[in-house]
């Protein structure tokens, strides 16, 4: 019998855009001196979160973050997970804690049943599954089936199901109203959700994130699964009573459960519908125009996320642009070198690429390409 103590992972989904690596980079700021090793997988051909996490990070040994841009984490034909974390494993005696941030359209599924699979199991036990959610965007009937089968309200319910913690996130400016109704919304989509906590700016409680320990190993001769703690351990209660959360309502039914294990599948491979593409500039960019552009471009095309980097011109600062839909947001980004090149990374649903160009071209009075 193995006896090495197994490496706590904890896996960090919800839909694009919200609150992820927002969460990560507070937990990282947060971790005191815990050792974290962190996996970042995004969908969209350049990585900007692994960039925004290690602008956060500090020394390699205490943070390392390894990047799957544009891949696909912890699937059966996917050549980087498995080494990753048996590399990781390798150097167990300098890693307390394992992050692993799915993509936005990434089912957690599929990295849970990689982590009890014959070539990892031995190594790490998953610690828990926290869903991150857009209040607003769960309240504005986004995710509903209003005809037919909605695809975004598809993806987003299939992230929750396999939820142990949801973090209500972007909740600055809801009432209580709003937030009974969200946590309603939550509930019924998560049936396995042990906490439910509210979130300003995806902060979070360290000792909420990690060390919960809602799974163990049930170990036979020949398979591994993950059965569900049937009740939180005790000495964390003290510490989650004190955390902020929907009055009297954090907590759910505590039955065991198994996780589903056969969704695998980015929902990208599964639905060609949903795509992302990269536009370039190298013409000087304008805060506010660029805001104003992309908020019209969200409006005319279903874009459901828009991030990257704009350069303003030679000698001045770079930006960061984060879009939710036709929310943008841009601001100076000082850890960035000034360059000449602007490059925005674009994820939606039968989005035109052309004709995303062709409006951010017109409204910016700059080629995009
Ligand atoms: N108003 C508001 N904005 C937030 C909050 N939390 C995060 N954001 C913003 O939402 C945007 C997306 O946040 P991210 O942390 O990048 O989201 P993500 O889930 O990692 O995004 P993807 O990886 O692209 O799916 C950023 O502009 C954040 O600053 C919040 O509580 N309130």
């Amino acid at each position: 019998m193995n006896m090495k103590k197994l490496i706590p992972v904890t896996i960090v989904t919800g839909f694009l855009g919200s609150g992820k690596t927002t969460l990560l980079r507070g937990l990282i700021e947060r971790r005191q001196t815990r050792r974290l090793a962190i996996l970042i997988n995004e969908f969209g051909e350049i990585s900007i979160d692994s960039t925004l996490v290690r602008d956060g990070a500090v020394g390699d040994d205490e943070v390392r973050i390894h990047d799957f841009a544009d891949g696909l984490i912890a699937y059966g034909e996917d050549e980087q997970f498995v080494p990753t974390m048996l590399a990781i494993a390798a150097r167990r005696a300098n890693v307390d804690h394992v992050l692993i941030e799915t993509s936005g359209l990434a089912l957690p599924s599929a990295v849970m049943e990689q982590l009890q699979g014959a070539a990892l199991a031995d190594d790490f036990i998953l610690d828990a599954t926290i869903a991150v959610v857009d209040t607003p965007l769960l309240l504005s009937d986004q995710f509903e089936h209003a005809a037919g089968v909605n695809p975004v309200a598809a993806m987003f319910e299939r992230q929750l199901e396999s939820a142990d913690v949801v973090v209500l996130n972007k909740v600055d400016e809801l009432d209580d109203e709003q937030l009974l109704l969200a946590e309603t919304r939550v509930r019924l989509r998560a049936p396995n959700v042990r906490f439910l906590e509210l979130a300003r700016r995806a902060q979070l409680d360290i000792r909420l994130a990690l060390g919960l320990r809602l799974h163990q190993p049930t170990r036979t001769e020949h398979e591994h699964a993950y059965t569900l703690l049937p009740a939180m351990p005790g000495p964390q209660t003290g510490v989650l009573a004190s955390q902020s959360r929907l009055n009297g309502h954090a907590h759910s039914g505590l039955g065991a459960h198994s996780h589903g294990l056969a969704t695998h599948k980015h929902f990208h491979e599964q639905d060609p519908g949903w795509q992302s593409f990269v536009l370039r500039s190298d013409a000087p960019q304008s805060s506010a125009t660029l805001a104003a552009a992309l908020r019209e471009a969200a409006m005319a095309e279903p874009i459901l996320r828009s991030k990257g980097f704009a350069q303003t011109g030679e000698g001045q600062g770079a930006l960061l642009v984060q879009g939710v839909r036709a929310r943008i947001d841009i601001k100076a980004d000082a850890a960035r070198p000034a360059g000449k090149r602007s490059e925005l990374v674009f994820i939606g649903y039968h989005v035109s690429r052309s004709k995303v160009a062709a409006l951010l071209t017109e409204l910016t009075g700059s080629s995009w390409r």
